[in-house]
C-alpha cells in the first residue's frame, strides 16, 4: 500500500516546482508595471497571480473536489482595467502548464483560492509567493502549499528558489531548495531540480547562549527590538539571520539556525494560515516545536486566519521551554 497522502505529496511537489519556475521567469523580466499595491499596502506581482493560477490548475486537475485557501484573488485582473495584467499573467501561467488555460479560466482558477477554510474536511492552503518584498529585492521568498485535514496540517511543500543548501552558503552551492513533509513521515529537502531527498533534523543544541535566531527582514512584520531583548535574556551573542518568508522555518528544520521568533508589532494584525501551515509542519516533523508567543499550538481550524494565536516561536523541542519563557518575560514586562 502506498504511504498516506502519497499522491497528494507527488502532485503538490509538481505544482510547487512549476510555480517556482514561473516566479524565476518573472524575476528575470519584471517591469514596475507588473506590481500592484493591495489595499493593505502590501505588494503583489504578476508572479503571485501566475503562481496561484499554476498551482490551482494542477490541483484542480487531480483533486477537483478539494478547495483552496489562497492568498490572492483575481480582482485586479478583472475587466478592462485588468486587461494588460491579465494577459501577462495568462502568458506566464501557460508558459509552465502542459494544458493551456483560457483568459476566462485563469480568473476562475485564481479564485478557487477564496475558500473560507475551517475545522472540517480537506482543503489546501497556498501562499503563491510568500515574502513578496523579498522576491522583489532578489532575496528569499517561497512558494508554500499545505494540505489541511479536519483543521490539522497534514502535508506541506515549500519551494525556495533563492535559498542555498545551508547557511552560510558554500561558494559553489547552487541555489534553489524544495522542502517536503507529511505528518508522521518526517521532513525532507531536495534541490529544486532534483528528486533526491535528504532527511532533515533540527539542531541538537541545548545551550541557548550558543544559539542563533532568525526573524523577518521587515521590522513591521516582527519586532526586531523585542527579538534582540529576548536574545539578550537567553545570552545569545550571534547576530540574527534576517530573512523573508517561510524559508525561516526551513532554516530551523535543517539546523541552520535554532530559533525563529515572530513577535507581533501590531496587536490588530492576525496571522494568515498560508503564512505558517507548511513551515510549522516542517519544523515539527524535523523534531522541533512550534507555538505562538503564548505557548499555544497554532490552530489551523479557524478559517483563513490564525485567530486564536499571536506571533510564532519555533525551535528545537529541547530549547522551546526556555525560549518561550524568555519571550513571555519580555512581552509581559
Ligand atoms: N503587520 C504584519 N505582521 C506580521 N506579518 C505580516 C504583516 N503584514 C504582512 N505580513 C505577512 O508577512 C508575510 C511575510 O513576512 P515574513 O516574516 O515571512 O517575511 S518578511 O521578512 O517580513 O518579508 C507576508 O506574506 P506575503 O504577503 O505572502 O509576502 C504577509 O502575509
Ligand atoms: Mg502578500
Ligand atoms: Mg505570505
Ligand atoms: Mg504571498
Amino acid at each position: 500500500m502506498p504511504p498516506f497522502l502519497a499522491l497528494e505529496r507527488k502532485v503538490a511537489i509538481e505544482a510547487v516546482t512549476r510555480a517556482c519556475r514561473v516566479c524565476q521567469k518573472v524575476f528575470r523580466q519584471l517591469a514596475s508595471s507588473e506590481t500592484v499595491v493591495k489595499s493593505d499596502h502590501s505588494p503583489v506581482t504578476v508572479a503571485d497571480y501566475s503562481a496561484q493560477a499554476v498551482v490551482s490548475s494542477i490541483l484542480a486537475d487531480r483533486f477537483p473536489q478539494v478547495p483552496i485557501v489562497g492568498e490572492e484573488n483575481s480582482q485586479a485582473l478583472q475587466g478592462e482595467a485588468g486587461r494588460t495584467l491579465r494577459q501577462r499573467v495568462l502568458e506566464l501561467t501557460n508558459s509552465v502548464l502542459d494544458c493551456p488555460v483560457t483568459e476566462h479560466e485563469l480568473c476562475s482558477l485564481i479564485d478557487r483560492g477564496t475558500y473560507a477554510g475551517g475545522a472540517t474536511g480537506q482543503h489546501w492552503t497556498l501562499d503563491p509567493v510568500d515574502g513578496t518584498k523579498g522576491f522583489l529585492r532578489g532575496d528569499q521568498y517561497a512558494v508554500c502549499l499545505a494540505l489541511i485535514i479536519n483543521g490539522e496540517v497534514q502535508l506541506g511543500v515549500m519551494g525556495c528558489p533563492n535559498l542555498p543548501k545551508a547557511f552560510p552558503p558554500a561558494v559553489e552551492d547552487s541555489r534553489g531548495c524544495l522542502f517536503v513533509t507529511v505528518r508522521g513521515q518526517g521532513a525532507f529537502q531536495r534541490a529544486l531540480d532534483s528528486d533526491n531527498e535528504t532527511l532533515l533534523r533540527v539542531s541538537e543544541l541545548t545551550n541557548s547562549t550558543l544559539a542563533s535566531f532568525c526573524e523577518s527582514y521587515e521590522a513591521g512584520h516582527s519586532s526586531h527590538a523585542d527579538a534582540l531583548a529576548i536574545s539578550k535574556r537567553l545570552g545569545i551573542t550571534k547576530p540574527s539571520l534576517r530573512m523573508d518568508s517561510q524559508c525561516k522555518y526551513g532554516c530551523i528544520a535543517r539546523g541552520d539556525a535554532n530559533i525563529y521568533l515572530r513577535i507581533p508589532t501590531n496587536p490588530k494584525y492576525v496571522e494568515k494560515i498560508w503564512d505558517h501551515a507548511t513551515g510549522s509542519l516542517l519544523v515539527t516533523e524535523a523534531g522541533g516545536k512550534v507555538t505562538d508567543v503564548d505557548g499555544k499550538p497554532l490552530d489551523f481550524s479557524q478559517g483563513r486566519l490564525l485567530t486564536r494565536n499571536r506571533g510564532v516561536v519555533a525551535t528545537s523541542a529541547a530549547l522551546h521551554a526556555q525560549v518561550q519563557k524568555a519571550v513571555q518575560d519580555q512581552l509581559s514586562q
